[in-house]
Protein backbone atom coordinates (compact mmCIF):
# COMPACT_ATOMS: atom_id res chain seq x y z
CA UNK A 1 0.00 0.00 0.00
CA UNK A 2 1.57 3.53 -1.03
CA UNK A 3 2.04 4.97 2.23
CA UNK A 4 2.55 8.43 0.79
CA UNK A 5 0.18 10.00 -1.45
CA UNK A 6 -0.26 12.98 -3.22
CA UNK A 7 -3.04 13.31 -0.44
CA UNK A 8 -0.05 12.72 2.43
CA UNK A 9 2.89 15.08 3.28
CA UNK A 10 5.95 13.20 3.12
CA UNK A 11 7.06 11.83 6.86
CA UNK A 12 10.72 13.42 7.66
CA UNK A 13 12.74 12.09 10.64
CA UNK A 14 13.86 15.20 12.59
CA UNK A 15 17.74 16.11 11.49
CA UNK A 16 20.64 17.52 12.62
CA UNK A 17 20.65 20.89 10.93
CA UNK A 18 24.65 21.23 11.24
CA UNK A 19 25.60 17.50 10.33
CA UNK A 20 23.25 18.51 7.28
CA UNK A 21 25.22 21.29 6.43
CA UNK A 22 28.51 19.93 6.57
CA UNK A 23 27.64 17.15 4.40
CA UNK A 24 26.26 19.40 1.93
CA UNK A 25 29.27 22.04 2.36
CA UNK A 26 31.71 18.37 2.24
CA UNK A 27 30.89 18.16 -1.51
CA UNK A 28 33.21 21.49 -1.98
CA UNK A 29 35.80 20.04 -0.47
CA UNK A 30 36.90 17.96 -3.63
CA UNK A 31 37.57 21.51 -5.84
CA UNK A 32 39.86 23.18 -2.65
CA UNK A 33 41.97 24.42 -5.60
CA UNK A 34 39.12 26.20 -7.87
CA UNK A 35 37.93 27.71 -4.29
CA UNK A 36 40.90 28.94 -3.61
CA UNK A 37 41.61 30.65 -6.90
CA UNK A 38 38.16 32.15 -6.63
CA UNK A 39 39.05 33.75 -3.52
CA UNK A 40 42.32 34.78 -4.45
CA UNK A 41 40.15 36.73 -7.39
CA UNK A 42 37.70 38.10 -4.94
CA UNK A 43 40.76 39.56 -3.09
CA UNK A 44 41.92 41.25 -5.75
CA UNK A 45 38.75 42.58 -6.75
CA UNK A 46 37.99 43.71 -3.39
CA UNK A 47 41.54 45.00 -3.14
CA UNK A 48 40.77 47.04 -6.58
CA UNK A 49 37.31 48.39 -5.26
CA UNK A 50 39.36 50.14 -2.33
CA UNK A 51 42.33 51.48 -4.51
CA UNK A 52 39.73 53.19 -6.55
CA UNK A 53 38.87 55.97 -4.40
CA UNK A 54 42.26 56.74 -3.68
CA UNK A 55 42.64 57.04 -7.49
CA UNK A 56 39.95 59.17 -8.09
CA UNK A 57 41.30 61.70 -4.57
CA UNK A 58 45.17 61.12 -6.41
CA UNK A 59 43.76 62.61 -10.01
CA UNK A 60 41.98 65.34 -8.66
CA UNK A 61 44.33 66.70 -5.72
CA UNK A 62 47.20 66.04 -7.56
CA UNK A 63 47.10 66.12 -11.47
CA UNK A 64 43.94 67.93 -12.39
CA UNK A 65 45.10 70.56 -9.57
CA UNK A 66 48.62 70.96 -11.12
CA UNK A 67 47.00 70.50 -14.73
CA UNK A 68 49.35 67.30 -15.18
CA UNK A 69 48.11 66.24 -18.48
CA UNK A 70 50.45 63.83 -18.84
CA UNK A 71 50.11 62.76 -15.35
CA UNK A 72 46.54 62.00 -15.73
CA UNK A 73 46.74 60.28 -19.00
CA UNK A 74 49.24 57.50 -16.96
CA UNK A 75 46.49 57.01 -14.15
CA UNK A 76 43.88 56.90 -16.09
CA UNK A 77 45.40 54.24 -18.21
CA UNK A 78 46.80 52.40 -14.74
CA UNK A 79 42.78 52.98 -13.69
CA UNK A 80 41.58 51.49 -16.63
CA UNK A 81 43.87 48.55 -16.21
CA UNK A 82 43.08 47.65 -13.19
CA UNK A 83 39.49 47.83 -13.90
CA UNK A 84 39.94 45.35 -16.35
CA UNK A 85 41.41 42.77 -14.38
CA UNK A 86 38.61 43.64 -11.78
CA UNK A 87 36.13 42.49 -15.11
CA UNK A 88 38.22 39.79 -15.89
CA UNK A 89 38.96 38.83 -11.90
CA UNK A 90 34.44 39.19 -11.58
CA UNK A 91 34.34 36.70 -14.73
CA UNK A 92 36.69 34.05 -13.89
CA UNK A 93 35.31 33.72 -10.32
CA UNK A 94 31.49 33.49 -11.89
CA UNK A 95 32.35 30.85 -14.20
CA UNK A 96 34.60 28.92 -11.81
CA UNK A 97 31.67 29.27 -9.07
CA UNK A 98 29.25 27.70 -11.96
CA UNK A 99 31.26 25.04 -13.47
CA UNK A 100 31.65 24.22 -9.60
CA UNK A 101 28.00 24.29 -8.49
CA UNK A 102 27.08 22.31 -11.42
CA UNK A 103 29.60 19.41 -11.38
CA UNK A 104 27.91 19.16 -7.49
CA UNK A 105 24.80 19.24 -8.73
CA UNK A 106 25.52 16.70 -11.09
CA UNK A 107 27.32 14.40 -8.74
CA UNK A 108 24.48 15.06 -6.20
CA UNK A 109 21.62 13.92 -8.42
CA UNK A 110 24.51 11.01 -9.79
CA UNK A 111 24.60 9.71 -6.55
CA UNK A 112 20.70 10.14 -5.66
CA UNK A 113 19.96 8.16 -9.15
CA UNK A 114 22.74 5.52 -8.67
CA UNK A 115 21.04 5.09 -4.73
CA UNK A 116 18.05 4.78 -6.22
CA UNK A 117 18.64 2.05 -8.33
CA UNK A 118 19.86 0.15 -5.68
CA UNK A 119 16.42 0.82 -3.44
CA UNK A 120 13.66 -2.34 -3.29
CA UNK A 121 10.44 -2.28 -4.66
CA UNK A 122 8.99 -1.47 -1.54
CA UNK A 123 10.82 1.66 -1.37
CA UNK A 124 8.90 2.79 -5.01
CA UNK A 125 5.79 0.62 -3.23
CA UNK A 126 5.68 3.32 -0.56
CA UNK A 127 5.60 6.96 -2.52
CA UNK A 128 4.40 8.25 -6.08
CA UNK A 129 7.00 8.47 -8.77
CA UNK A 130 6.52 12.14 -8.93
CA UNK A 131 7.36 12.72 -5.38
CA UNK A 132 10.28 10.57 -6.09
CA UNK A 133 11.28 12.95 -9.27
CA UNK A 134 10.67 16.40 -6.89
CA UNK A 135 13.59 15.17 -5.01
CA UNK A 136 15.81 14.44 -7.52
CA UNK A 137 15.03 17.61 -10.46
CA UNK A 138 13.73 20.14 -8.12
CA UNK A 139 15.39 19.61 -4.83
CA UNK A 140 18.47 19.39 -6.19
CA UNK A 141 18.34 22.56 -8.24
CA UNK A 142 17.41 24.66 -5.09
CA UNK A 143 21.12 23.74 -4.04
CA UNK A 144 22.87 25.62 -6.15
CA UNK A 145 22.29 29.21 -4.82
CA UNK A 146 23.53 27.73 -1.21
CA UNK A 147 26.72 26.10 -2.92
CA UNK A 148 27.75 29.34 -4.81
CA UNK A 149 27.22 31.32 -1.88
CA UNK A 150 28.84 29.95 0.65
CA UNK A 151 32.34 30.54 -0.87
CA UNK A 152 30.95 34.02 -2.68
CA UNK A 153 29.10 35.58 -0.03
CA UNK A 154 30.21 33.49 3.64
CA UNK A 155 33.74 33.28 3.57
CA UNK A 156 34.55 36.62 2.02
CA UNK A 157 31.57 38.17 4.40
CA UNK A 158 33.05 36.50 6.99
CA UNK A 159 36.34 37.34 7.33
CA UNK A 160 35.30 41.29 6.80
CA UNK A 161 32.99 40.83 9.97
CA UNK A 162 36.29 39.09 11.71
CA UNK A 163 38.67 42.09 10.12
CA UNK A 164 36.47 45.06 11.29
CA UNK A 165 35.22 43.54 14.99
CA UNK A 166 39.36 43.49 15.39
CA UNK A 167 39.89 46.81 14.14
CA UNK A 168 37.36 48.57 16.39
CA UNK A 169 38.33 46.26 19.23
CA UNK A 170 41.88 47.80 19.20
CA UNK A 171 40.83 51.34 18.41
CA UNK A 172 38.47 51.56 21.36
CA UNK A 173 37.01 48.67 23.13
CA UNK A 174 34.57 50.62 24.91
CA UNK A 175 33.19 52.23 21.29
CA UNK A 176 33.09 48.54 20.51
CA UNK A 177 31.53 46.67 22.94
CA UNK A 178 28.87 49.76 22.65
CA UNK A 179 28.71 49.15 19.46
CA UNK A 180 28.36 45.19 18.98
CA UNK A 181 25.95 45.02 22.09
CA UNK A 182 23.18 44.33 20.03
CA UNK A 183 25.20 41.15 18.74
CA UNK A 184 23.34 39.01 21.19
CA UNK A 185 19.87 40.48 20.73
CA UNK A 186 20.74 39.73 16.88
CA UNK A 187 21.32 36.14 17.85
CA UNK A 188 18.38 35.36 19.38
CA UNK A 189 16.07 36.93 16.94
CA UNK A 190 17.69 34.92 14.05
CA UNK A 191 17.76 31.89 16.15
CA UNK A 192 13.90 32.10 16.51
CA UNK A 193 12.93 33.36 13.15
CA UNK A 194 15.42 30.61 11.61
CA UNK A 195 13.43 27.59 13.86
CA UNK A 196 9.83 29.34 12.76
CA UNK A 197 11.03 29.26 8.91
CA UNK A 198 12.67 26.08 8.65
CA UNK A 199 9.45 24.62 9.93
CA UNK A 200 7.35 26.51 6.91
CA UNK A 201 10.04 25.68 4.18
CA UNK A 202 9.72 22.01 4.99
CA UNK A 203 5.81 21.95 4.73
CA UNK A 204 6.23 24.19 1.49
CA UNK A 205 8.32 21.43 -0.13
CA UNK A 206 6.21 18.72 1.27
CA UNK A 207 3.34 20.07 -0.40
CA UNK A 208 5.61 20.87 -3.38
CA UNK A 209 6.45 17.43 -3.78
CA UNK A 210 2.42 16.49 -3.20
CA UNK A 211 1.67 19.02 -6.09
CA UNK A 212 4.36 17.30 -8.16
CA UNK A 213 3.38 13.78 -7.40
CA UNK A 214 -0.37 14.63 -8.54
CA UNK A 215 0.64 16.41 -11.28
CA UNK A 216 2.97 13.04 -12.38
CA UNK A 217 -0.31 10.97 -11.97
CA UNK A 218 -2.80 12.80 -13.80
CA UNK A 219 -0.56 12.88 -16.72
CA UNK A 220 0.40 9.29 -16.87
CA UNK A 221 -3.21 8.92 -16.36
CA UNK A 222 -4.89 11.60 -19.13
CA UNK A 223 -6.59 8.93 -20.68
CA UNK A 224 -8.37 7.70 -17.80
CA UNK A 225 -9.15 10.94 -17.02
CA UNK A 226 -10.68 12.00 -20.28
CA UNK A 227 -12.62 8.78 -20.86
CA UNK A 228 -14.36 8.90 -17.71
CA UNK A 229 -15.12 12.76 -18.04
CA UNK A 230 -13.32 13.47 -15.03
CA UNK A 231 -11.61 16.52 -16.18
CA UNK A 232 -13.59 18.85 -13.52
CA UNK A 233 -12.76 16.43 -10.59
CA UNK A 234 -9.07 16.33 -11.38
CA UNK A 235 -8.87 20.05 -12.34
CA UNK A 236 -10.25 20.85 -8.43
CA UNK A 237 -8.34 18.41 -6.80
CA UNK A 238 -5.22 19.86 -8.77
CA UNK A 239 -6.33 23.70 -7.68
CA UNK A 240 -6.59 22.34 -3.79
CA UNK A 241 -2.92 21.39 -3.75
CA UNK A 242 -1.57 24.39 -5.59
CA UNK A 243 -3.33 26.35 -3.24
CA UNK A 244 -1.79 24.83 -0.22
CA UNK A 245 1.43 25.27 -1.91
CA UNK A 246 0.97 28.47 -2.15
CA UNK A 247 -0.16 29.12 1.11
CA UNK A 248 2.63 27.22 2.29
CA UNK A 249 4.73 29.45 0.48
CA UNK A 250 3.58 32.75 1.65
CA UNK A 251 3.81 31.15 4.96
CA UNK A 252 7.39 30.30 4.97
CA UNK A 253 8.25 33.88 3.43
CA UNK A 254 6.32 35.66 6.00
CA UNK A 255 9.03 34.30 8.72
CA UNK A 256 11.59 34.41 6.39
CA UNK A 257 11.68 38.00 5.48
CA UNK A 258 12.10 39.06 9.36
CA UNK A 259 15.69 38.27 8.91
CA UNK A 260 15.50 41.86 7.91
CA UNK A 261 14.53 43.67 10.04
CA UNK A 262 16.14 41.79 12.49
CA UNK A 263 19.54 42.91 11.57
CA UNK A 264 18.07 46.58 10.72
CA UNK A 265 16.99 46.95 14.28
CA UNK A 266 20.06 45.74 16.16
CA UNK A 267 22.03 47.94 13.35
CA UNK A 268 20.05 51.12 14.21
CA UNK A 269 20.29 50.30 17.99
CA UNK A 270 23.97 49.31 17.92
CA UNK A 271 24.56 52.91 16.33
CA UNK A 272 22.45 54.81 18.72
CA UNK A 273 24.60 52.54 21.85
CA UNK A 274 27.48 53.61 19.70
CA UNK A 275 26.76 57.61 19.90
CA UNK A 276 25.49 57.37 23.63
CA UNK A 277 28.19 55.83 24.92
CA UNK A 278 30.59 57.55 23.02
CA UNK A 279 28.86 61.24 23.76
CA UNK A 280 27.61 60.82 27.11
CA UNK A 281 29.78 58.08 28.75
CA UNK A 282 32.51 59.32 27.56
CA UNK A 283 32.62 62.70 26.75
CA UNK A 284 34.32 64.77 24.27
CA UNK A 285 37.48 64.86 26.02
CA UNK A 286 38.18 61.01 26.11
CA UNK A 287 37.01 60.16 22.44
CA UNK A 288 37.71 62.47 19.54
CA UNK A 289 35.40 63.30 16.73
CA UNK A 290 37.40 61.65 14.60
CA UNK A 291 37.40 58.60 16.51
CA UNK A 292 33.92 58.62 16.30
CA UNK A 293 33.28 59.40 13.01
CA UNK A 294 35.39 56.39 11.92
CA UNK A 295 33.64 54.16 14.42
CA UNK A 296 30.21 55.39 12.60
CA UNK A 297 31.97 54.07 9.01
CA UNK A 298 32.98 50.73 11.17
CA UNK A 299 29.69 50.05 12.34
CA UNK A 300 28.31 50.37 8.44
CA UNK A 301 31.18 48.18 7.28
CA UNK A 302 30.10 45.85 10.24
CA UNK A 303 26.40 45.60 9.62
CA UNK A 304 26.52 45.42 6.10
CA UNK A 305 28.53 41.75 5.76
CA UNK A 306 25.98 40.91 8.56
CA UNK A 307 23.06 41.58 6.44
CA UNK A 308 25.15 39.87 3.39
CA UNK A 309 25.28 37.02 5.66
CA UNK A 310 21.75 36.98 7.08
CA UNK A 311 20.46 37.25 3.39
CA UNK A 312 22.65 33.89 2.93
CA UNK A 313 21.79 32.33 5.97
CA UNK A 314 17.94 32.92 4.84
CA UNK A 315 18.95 31.15 1.91
CA UNK A 316 20.51 28.38 3.09
CA UNK A 317 17.61 27.90 5.92
CA UNK A 318 14.84 28.03 2.42
CA UNK A 319 17.10 25.41 1.27
CA UNK A 320 18.18 23.28 3.35
CA UNK A 321 14.88 21.25 3.79
CA UNK A 322 15.99 20.17 0.00
CA UNK A 323 19.07 19.21 1.35
CA UNK A 324 17.46 17.30 3.81
CA UNK A 325 15.34 15.31 1.81
CA UNK A 326 18.04 14.83 -0.71
CA UNK A 327 20.45 13.00 2.16
CA UNK A 328 16.78 11.18 3.47
CA UNK A 329 17.00 9.27 0.45
CA UNK A 330 20.71 8.55 -0.04
CA UNK A 331 20.31 7.44 3.98
CA UNK A 332 17.31 4.90 2.89
CA UNK A 333 18.89 1.27 3.13
CA UNK A 334 17.94 -0.70 0.73
CA UNK A 335 15.82 -3.88 1.79
CA UNK A 336 17.45 -6.24 -0.38
CA UNK A 337 20.55 -6.35 -0.29
CA UNK A 338 23.65 -9.03 -0.43
CA UNK A 339 24.56 -10.69 2.68
CA UNK A 340 28.29 -10.56 3.60
CA UNK A 341 29.25 -13.96 3.11
CA UNK A 342 26.85 -14.53 -0.57
CA UNK A 343 28.81 -16.42 -3.73
CA UNK A 344 27.85 -16.20 -6.84
CA UNK A 345 24.81 -18.19 -8.62
CA UNK A 346 26.65 -20.20 -11.16
CA UNK A 347 24.91 -21.05 -14.92
CA UNK A 348 21.81 -22.17 -13.28
CA UNK A 349 20.04 -25.28 -15.14
CA UNK A 350 16.47 -23.77 -13.51
CA UNK A 351 15.26 -25.55 -10.83
CA UNK A 352 12.91 -23.76 -8.46
CA UNK A 353 12.00 -24.91 -4.80
CA UNK A 354 9.33 -23.15 -2.39
CA UNK A 355 9.96 -25.18 0.96
CA UNK A 356 7.49 -23.83 3.72
CA UNK A 357 6.92 -19.93 2.13
CA UNK A 358 5.33 -17.21 4.25
CA UNK A 359 5.22 -14.00 2.93
CA UNK A 360 3.41 -10.39 3.73
CA UNK A 361 3.86 -7.44 2.11
CA UNK A 362 3.01 -5.45 5.63
CA UNK A 363 4.97 -7.22 8.16
CA UNK A 364 3.85 -8.56 11.30
CA UNK A 365 0.68 -9.34 9.68
CA UNK A 366 -1.42 -12.45 11.65
CA UNK A 367 -0.62 -15.69 9.79
CA UNK A 368 -4.51 -16.12 8.72
CA UNK A 369 -4.16 -12.71 6.56
CA UNK A 370 -0.91 -13.46 5.24
CA UNK A 371 -0.56 -13.32 1.43
CA UNK A 372 1.23 -16.32 1.18
CA UNK A 373 1.15 -18.78 4.13
CA UNK A 374 3.68 -22.07 4.50
CA UNK A 375 3.87 -22.25 0.29
CA UNK A 376 5.96 -25.41 -0.58
CA UNK A 377 6.19 -26.57 -4.29
CA UNK A 378 9.23 -27.89 -6.81
CA UNK A 379 9.57 -27.57 -10.12
CA UNK A 380 12.54 -29.21 -12.34
CA UNK A 381 14.79 -27.30 -15.00
CA UNK A 382 12.43 -26.69 -18.11
CA UNK A 383 9.02 -27.40 -16.90
CA UNK A 384 6.28 -24.49 -17.64
CA UNK A 385 4.16 -23.86 -15.01
CA UNK A 386 1.06 -21.76 -15.07
CA UNK A 387 -0.25 -19.88 -12.27
CA UNK A 388 -3.66 -19.30 -12.20
CA UNK A 389 -6.41 -18.09 -9.30
CA UNK A 390 -8.56 -15.33 -8.74
CA UNK A 391 -7.74 -11.65 -8.79
CA UNK A 392 -5.80 -11.13 -5.58
CA UNK A 393 -4.35 -14.34 -4.80
CA UNK A 394 -0.74 -13.93 -4.91
CA UNK A 395 -0.01 -14.93 -8.08
CA UNK A 396 2.53 -11.89 -8.67
CA UNK A 397 3.71 -11.95 -5.09
CA UNK A 398 4.85 -15.74 -5.81
CA UNK A 399 7.00 -14.42 -9.23
CA UNK A 400 7.93 -11.78 -7.73
CA UNK A 401 9.96 -13.43 -4.77
CA UNK A 402 11.22 -16.11 -7.13
CA UNK A 403 13.47 -13.09 -8.59
CA UNK A 404 13.89 -11.67 -4.99
CA UNK A 405 12.21 -8.56 -5.14
CA UNK A 406 10.85 -8.66 -1.59
CA UNK A 407 12.44 -11.12 0.54
CA UNK A 408 10.06 -14.04 2.57
CA UNK A 409 9.44 -14.18 6.43
CA UNK A 410 9.66 -17.78 6.54
CA UNK A 411 11.14 -20.78 4.59
CA UNK A 412 13.36 -20.78 2.09
CA UNK A 413 13.62 -20.92 -1.99
CA UNK A 414 15.86 -22.67 -3.63
CA UNK A 415 16.93 -22.41 -7.21
CA UNK A 416 19.31 -25.26 -8.15
CA UNK A 417 19.65 -25.89 -4.54
CA UNK A 418 20.83 -22.26 -3.80
CA UNK A 419 19.17 -20.63 -1.10
CA UNK A 420 18.04 -16.97 -2.84
CA UNK A 421 19.60 -15.19 0.15
CA UNK A 422 22.87 -16.72 -0.05
CA UNK A 423 23.62 -16.16 -4.01
CA UNK A 424 24.26 -12.59 -5.35
CA UNK A 425 21.00 -11.01 -6.38
CA UNK A 426 22.94 -9.44 -9.02
CA UNK A 427 24.12 -13.33 -10.43
CA UNK A 428 20.20 -14.35 -9.77
CA UNK A 429 18.72 -11.84 -11.93
CA UNK A 430 21.27 -11.94 -14.54
CA UNK A 431 20.04 -15.42 -15.25
CA UNK A 432 16.36 -14.82 -15.20
CA UNK A 433 13.74 -13.26 -17.87
CA UNK A 434 10.96 -11.12 -16.46
CA UNK A 435 7.92 -9.57 -18.40
CA UNK A 436 5.60 -7.76 -17.10
CA UNK A 437 2.06 -6.73 -18.26
CA UNK A 438 2.47 -3.57 -19.41
CA UNK A 439 5.73 -4.78 -21.58
CA UNK A 440 7.36 -1.41 -20.89
CA UNK A 441 8.92 0.59 -24.18
CA UNK A 442 11.45 2.76 -23.97
CA UNK A 443 12.09 5.69 -25.84
CA UNK A 444 14.51 4.74 -28.58
CA UNK A 445 14.72 2.69 -31.25
CA UNK A 446 13.42 -0.82 -31.59
CA UNK A 447 16.99 -1.91 -32.01
CA UNK A 448 17.60 0.22 -28.46
CA UNK A 449 14.83 -1.72 -26.76
CA UNK A 450 15.88 -5.05 -27.78
CA UNK A 451 19.32 -4.29 -26.95
CA UNK A 452 18.37 -3.75 -23.38
CA UNK A 453 17.89 -7.47 -22.93
CA UNK A 454 22.17 -7.80 -23.33
CA UNK A 455 23.37 -4.26 -24.47
CA UNK A 456 26.74 -6.06 -26.22
CA UNK A 457 24.68 -8.48 -28.56
CA UNK A 458 25.19 -8.71 -31.67
CA UNK A 459 22.60 -8.05 -35.12
CA UNK A 460 22.59 -11.34 -35.82
CA UNK A 461 21.95 -12.02 -32.22
CA UNK A 462 19.07 -9.41 -32.30
CA UNK A 463 17.61 -10.84 -35.28
CA UNK A 464 17.84 -13.98 -34.76
CA UNK A 465 15.87 -13.14 -31.87
CA UNK A 466 12.96 -11.24 -33.28
CA UNK A 467 12.53 -13.87 -35.80
CA UNK A 468 12.58 -16.59 -33.11
CA UNK A 469 9.48 -14.61 -31.38
CA UNK A 470 7.35 -13.90 -34.80
CA UNK A 471 8.91 -9.95 -34.13
CA UNK A 472 11.23 -9.55 -37.53
CA UNK A 473 8.86 -9.12 -39.99
CA UNK A 474 6.33 -6.24 -38.48
CA UNK A 475 9.93 -4.66 -37.49
CA UNK A 476 10.75 -4.90 -41.24
CA UNK A 477 7.59 -3.46 -42.33
CA UNK A 478 8.07 -0.59 -40.22
CA UNK A 479 9.82 2.75 -41.62
CA UNK A 480 13.36 2.35 -40.64
CA UNK A 481 13.19 -1.38 -39.29
CA UNK A 482 15.39 -1.60 -36.52
CA UNK A 483 16.18 1.56 -36.62
CA UNK A 484 12.63 2.75 -36.47
CA UNK A 485 12.19 5.83 -33.13
CA UNK A 486 9.73 4.65 -30.47
CA UNK A 487 7.73 7.00 -28.28
CA UNK A 488 7.72 6.61 -24.60
CA UNK A 489 5.75 3.59 -23.27
CA UNK A 490 5.47 2.44 -27.03
CA UNK A 491 2.68 4.98 -28.18
CA UNK A 492 1.50 4.38 -31.91
CA UNK A 493 2.62 0.56 -31.64
CA UNK A 494 -0.20 -1.94 -31.11
CA UNK A 495 -0.11 -4.13 -27.49
CA UNK A 496 0.70 -7.05 -29.68
CA UNK A 497 3.48 -5.21 -31.33
CA UNK A 498 4.91 -3.94 -27.63
CA UNK A 499 4.47 -7.20 -26.32
CA UNK A 500 6.39 -9.15 -29.66
CA UNK A 501 9.51 -6.16 -29.12
CA UNK A 502 9.15 -7.52 -25.30
CA UNK A 503 9.30 -10.79 -26.43
CA UNK A 504 12.57 -9.76 -28.23
CA UNK A 505 14.31 -8.51 -26.31
CA UNK A 506 13.76 -11.18 -23.30
CA UNK A 507 14.58 -13.86 -26.04
CA UNK A 508 17.84 -11.90 -26.35
CA UNK A 509 18.63 -12.30 -23.08
CA UNK A 510 18.56 -15.96 -22.74
CA UNK A 511 17.29 -16.40 -19.25
CA UNK A 512 17.30 -19.86 -17.57
CA UNK A 513 14.34 -19.34 -15.88
CA UNK A 514 11.46 -17.35 -17.69
CA UNK A 515 8.57 -15.47 -15.54
CA UNK A 516 6.02 -13.77 -17.89
CA UNK A 517 2.81 -12.33 -16.52
CA UNK A 518 0.73 -12.36 -19.65
CA UNK A 519 -1.17 -9.06 -20.95
CA UNK A 520 -5.09 -9.50 -20.33
CA UNK A 521 -5.85 -7.12 -23.40
CA UNK A 522 -7.16 -9.01 -26.68
CA UNK A 523 -5.43 -8.59 -29.53
CA UNK A 524 -6.58 -8.92 -32.84
CA UNK A 525 -6.33 -12.88 -34.49
CA UNK A 526 -3.58 -12.47 -36.10
CA UNK A 527 -1.50 -10.96 -33.95
CA UNK A 528 -2.49 -13.21 -31.37
CA UNK A 529 -1.34 -16.04 -33.40
CA UNK A 530 1.76 -14.87 -33.72
CA UNK A 531 1.90 -13.69 -29.56
CA UNK A 532 0.73 -17.27 -29.14
CA UNK A 533 3.89 -18.48 -31.45
CA UNK A 534 6.23 -16.21 -30.15
CA UNK A 535 5.56 -17.39 -26.33
CA UNK A 536 6.05 -20.57 -27.05
CA UNK A 537 9.14 -20.18 -28.66
CA UNK A 538 10.30 -18.02 -25.34
CA UNK A 539 9.10 -20.94 -22.63
CA UNK A 540 11.35 -23.71 -24.88
CA UNK A 541 14.23 -25.03 -23.25
CA UNK A 542 13.60 -22.98 -20.06
CA UNK A 543 11.69 -23.23 -16.45
CA UNK A 544 8.74 -20.74 -17.15
CA UNK A 545 6.50 -19.70 -15.13
CA UNK A 546 2.98 -17.66 -16.87
CA UNK A 547 0.50 -15.95 -14.81
CA UNK A 548 -2.37 -17.01 -17.07
CA UNK A 549 -5.28 -14.69 -17.27
CA UNK A 550 -6.79 -16.01 -20.64
CA UNK A 551 -6.52 -20.16 -19.92
CA UNK A 552 -6.74 -21.17 -23.70
CA UNK A 553 -2.82 -19.78 -23.39
CA UNK A 554 -1.51 -22.73 -21.19
CA UNK A 555 -2.96 -26.08 -22.61
CA UNK A 556 0.69 -26.58 -23.03
CA UNK A 557 1.66 -26.13 -19.61
CA UNK A 558 3.23 -28.94 -17.94
CA UNK A 559 1.40 -27.77 -14.23
CA UNK A 560 -1.17 -25.80 -13.34
CA UNK A 561 -0.72 -24.28 -10.21
CA UNK A 562 -4.26 -22.70 -8.98
CA UNK A 563 -3.49 -20.11 -6.17
CA UNK A 564 -6.03 -19.15 -3.76
CA UNK A 565 -6.33 -18.17 0.23
CA UNK A 566 -2.70 -17.52 0.82
CA UNK A 567 -1.34 -21.19 -1.45
CA UNK A 568 -1.42 -23.45 -4.21
CA UNK A 569 -4.75 -24.89 -3.88
CA UNK A 570 -4.38 -27.78 -6.60
CA UNK A 571 -2.11 -28.82 -9.06
CA UNK A 572 -1.60 -30.96 -11.70
CA UNK A 573 -1.22 -31.17 -15.65
CA UNK A 574 -4.69 -29.69 -17.51
CA UNK A 575 -5.72 -32.55 -18.30
CA UNK A 576 -5.56 -34.33 -14.39
CA UNK A 577 -7.27 -30.65 -13.04
CA UNK A 578 -10.01 -31.07 -15.38
CA UNK A 579 -10.84 -34.65 -14.87
CA UNK A 580 -10.23 -33.69 -11.00
CA UNK A 581 -13.29 -31.44 -11.80
CA UNK A 582 -12.14 -28.78 -8.56
CA UNK A 583 -11.49 -25.42 -8.57
CA UNK A 584 -9.20 -25.36 -12.11
CA UNK A 585 -12.62 -26.96 -13.84
CA UNK A 586 -14.61 -24.48 -12.46
CA UNK A 587 -12.63 -21.67 -13.45
CA UNK A 588 -12.15 -23.28 -17.24
CA UNK A 589 -15.66 -23.63 -17.37
CA UNK A 590 -16.79 -20.15 -15.75
CA UNK A 591 -14.23 -18.83 -18.58
CA UNK A 592 -14.95 -21.16 -21.79
CA UNK A 593 -18.57 -22.12 -21.52
CA UNK A 594 -19.90 -19.59 -18.96
CA UNK A 595 -21.11 -22.38 -16.71
CA UNK A 596 -20.24 -23.09 -13.03
CA UNK A 597 -20.69 -26.36 -11.99
N1 LIG B 1 3.19 -3.91 -3.35
C1 LIG B 1 2.22 -4.36 -2.57
N2 LIG B 1 2.07 -3.86 -1.32
C2 LIG B 1 1.10 -4.32 -0.50
N3 LIG B 1 0.21 -5.30 -0.85
C3 LIG B 1 0.31 -5.83 -2.08
C4 LIG B 1 1.32 -5.39 -3.00
N4 LIG B 1 1.18 -6.10 -4.15
C5 LIG B 1 0.13 -6.94 -3.94
N5 LIG B 1 -0.38 -6.78 -2.71
C6 LIG B 1 -1.49 -7.55 -2.12
O1 LIG B 1 -1.09 -8.91 -2.08
C7 LIG B 1 -2.17 -9.74 -2.50
C8 LIG B 1 -1.69 -10.61 -3.67
O2 LIG B 1 -1.45 -9.76 -4.79
P1 LIG B 1 -0.90 -10.31 -6.17
O3 LIG B 1 -0.56 -9.16 -7.00
O4 LIG B 1 0.15 -11.30 -5.90
O5 LIG B 1 -2.20 -11.03 -6.74
P2 LIG B 1 -2.43 -11.72 -8.16
O6 LIG B 1 -2.91 -13.09 -7.88
O7 LIG B 1 -1.22 -11.59 -9.01
O8 LIG B 1 -3.61 -10.81 -8.71
P3 LIG B 1 -3.99 -10.41 -10.23
O9 LIG B 1 -4.47 -11.65 -10.91
O10 LIG B 1 -5.11 -9.45 -10.03
O11 LIG B 1 -2.79 -9.81 -10.85
C9 LIG B 1 -3.33 -8.83 -2.83
O12 LIG B 1 -4.19 -8.83 -1.71
C10 LIG B 1 -2.71 -7.48 -3.02
O13 LIG B 1 -3.58 -6.48 -2.57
Amino acid sequence: MAVNSYREDEFMENTDKKKIMRRLFSYLLAYKGTIIAVLVCMGITVAISLVNPLLIEEAIDHYIAQSDLHGLIGLGIFALVLNLIFIVMVKLRMYAMAVISNKILLQIRQDLYEHIQTLSFSFFDSRPTGKILARIIGDVNSLKDVLVNVVTTMVPEFVTVVGVVVIMLVKDWRLALASLSTIPLMIAGIWFVQTASHKRWQIFRKKASNLNAYVHEDIAGMNVVQSFAAEDETQEIFEGLTDEHQRSFVDAVTYADMFGPVIDFCWGFGAMMLYLVGIRFLGFEKVSVGLLVAFGTYINMFWNPIMNLSNFYNNLVTNLTAAERIFDILDTDADIVDAKDVTELPDIEGSVEFSHVSFTYDKGTPAETKVLSDVSFSVKPGETIALVGPTGAGKTTIVNLISRFYDIEDGKILVDGYDLTKVSIESLRRQMGVMTQDNFIFHGTVRDNILYGKLDATDEEMIAAAKAVNAHDFIMKMEKGYDTELKEHGAGLSIGQRQLIAFARTMISMPKILILDEATSSIDTHTELLVQQGIEALLSGRTSFVIAHRLSTIQNADRIFVIDKGGILEQGSPAELMEKKGAYYKLYMAQFAGLQE
